[in-house]
């Protein structure tokens, strides 16, 4: 670690606060140890449905809403921006009536069986024409979980075979819907964004900015570097800082932040998911400060995404001083702990708070 005063260096970063567009708060007393970690940093979040059971309808969105508003601490501000688990009896009604009860921003679309909770997710896309029509027509946006859970299709691939398999078809039978592919992980991935002529956009986490597939598997197999869609080859590794920073306003943050308790993770069947939250913002500038292209990071962290969906950019700032810091070995997570992203690893930039 070089830790020595380098004048040429730029020592102070300030833009405009940032938002989170893929966000698992989870809920209850494990909702309560992470949410401070995103609200001092993201004036907004895309909150994910998949709650067990899901969060499927207005009703139950609004009730998760003032759950997670109670849990925000007294001294922060936060707006949750909340979502529909599409199944494969979402009805096009309800699609009206989340539309009509203005805090719903979107709808996701989770294959069954791809992720953590997602046993209650959609079976057969063509279910669910109907409604994605609804949505459609009242510019609802869908949020994807883009991968196949065809058991004979090797989970490296299983995003890739998802775009010709289901995403572009889709765009094409729903050219006027708004769809964010998550937390892509390809360079098929990429290209497709960049050159689909569909209303598409995509979030980019930053895990799958900072590894490649041999901090999953190589020296050991490490449970904390496994997620969904699971980590790739360096070459797509590649692709996604390229379009990160690139400007391209089809491309912005989402963390994807995904807490599980240690002994669900460190375990012969352990859960999905990669914890991010406590540092997130500073992850995506020590790589986009990599890259040289720091003069990008705000657009991707706080003007894209906010204009995709429609919403108005933030209107104060963060700052995030050159002063290297400790990543801890673990962090509190309700009555158990979560280990965090880069534990005990040194991050250069530190969010002001
Ligand atoms: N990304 C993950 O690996 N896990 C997420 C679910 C998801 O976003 O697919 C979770 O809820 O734990
Ligand atoms: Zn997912
Ligand atoms: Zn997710």
């Amino acid at each position: 670690m070089n830790t020595q005063f380098n004048p040429t260096e730029q020592q102070v970063i300030s833009f405009t606060r940032p938002d989170d567009w893929h966000l698992h708060l989870r809920d209850g007393a494990a909702m309560q140890s992470v949410l401070s970690d995103t609200a001092r940093c993201f004036a907004r979040a895309i909150i994910m449905p998949n709650l067990n059971p899901p969060v499927i309808n207005t009703e139950q969105a609004a009730a998760y809403r003032e759950r997670i508003l109670a849990a925000v601490p007294d001294e922060m501000e936060f707006e949750p921006l909340m979502t529909l688990y599409l199944t494969d009896t979402t009805s096009p009604d309800e699609i009206v009536c989340a539309r009509n009860n203005g805090f719903i921003h979107a709808v996701k679309l989770y294959p069954a069986g791809a992720t953590t909770h997602s046993t209650a997710g959609v079976t057969d896309i063509s279910r669910c024409y109907t409604t994605l029509a609804k949505m459609e027509a009242l510019d609802m946006p869908l949020l994807v979980h883009g991968e196949v859970v065809d058991p004979v299709i090797d989970i490296f691939d299983r995003e890739k075979i998802f775009i010709d398999r289901v995403l572009l078809p889709l765009t094409q039978r729903f050219p006027g819907l708004r769809i964010v592919f998550e937390h892509i992980t390809t360079r098929e991935a990429v290209d497709f964004v960049q050159t689909t002529s569909g209303k598409i956009a995509a979030t980019i986490t930053p895990h799958h900015l900072l590894l490649n597939r041999n901090a999953l598997l190589v020296g050991g197999l490490r449970p904390h570097h496994y997620c969904l869609p699971v980590l790739k080859r360096e070459i797509h590794r590649q692709a996604l800082i390229e379009a990160a920073t690139s400007g391209n306003p089809r491309f912005f943050l989402g963390t994807d932040s995904a807490p599980h308790p240690v002994p669900l993770k460190e375990s012969a069947c352990g859960c999905a998911g990669i914890y991010s939250a406590h540092a997130a913002i500073e992850f995506y500038a020590s790589v986009f400060e990599q890259t040289g292209r720091l003069d990008r990071l705000e657009a991707f962290a706080s003007f894209h995404g906010a204009d995709f969906y429609r919403l108005p950019r933030n209107r104060d700032y963060i700052t995030l001083i050159r002063q290297p810091w400790k990543i801890p070995e673990q962090l509190e997570f309700a009555d158990s702990k979560l280990v965090p992203l880069g534990a005990g690893d040194c991050l250069n930039w530190k969010l002001v708070t």
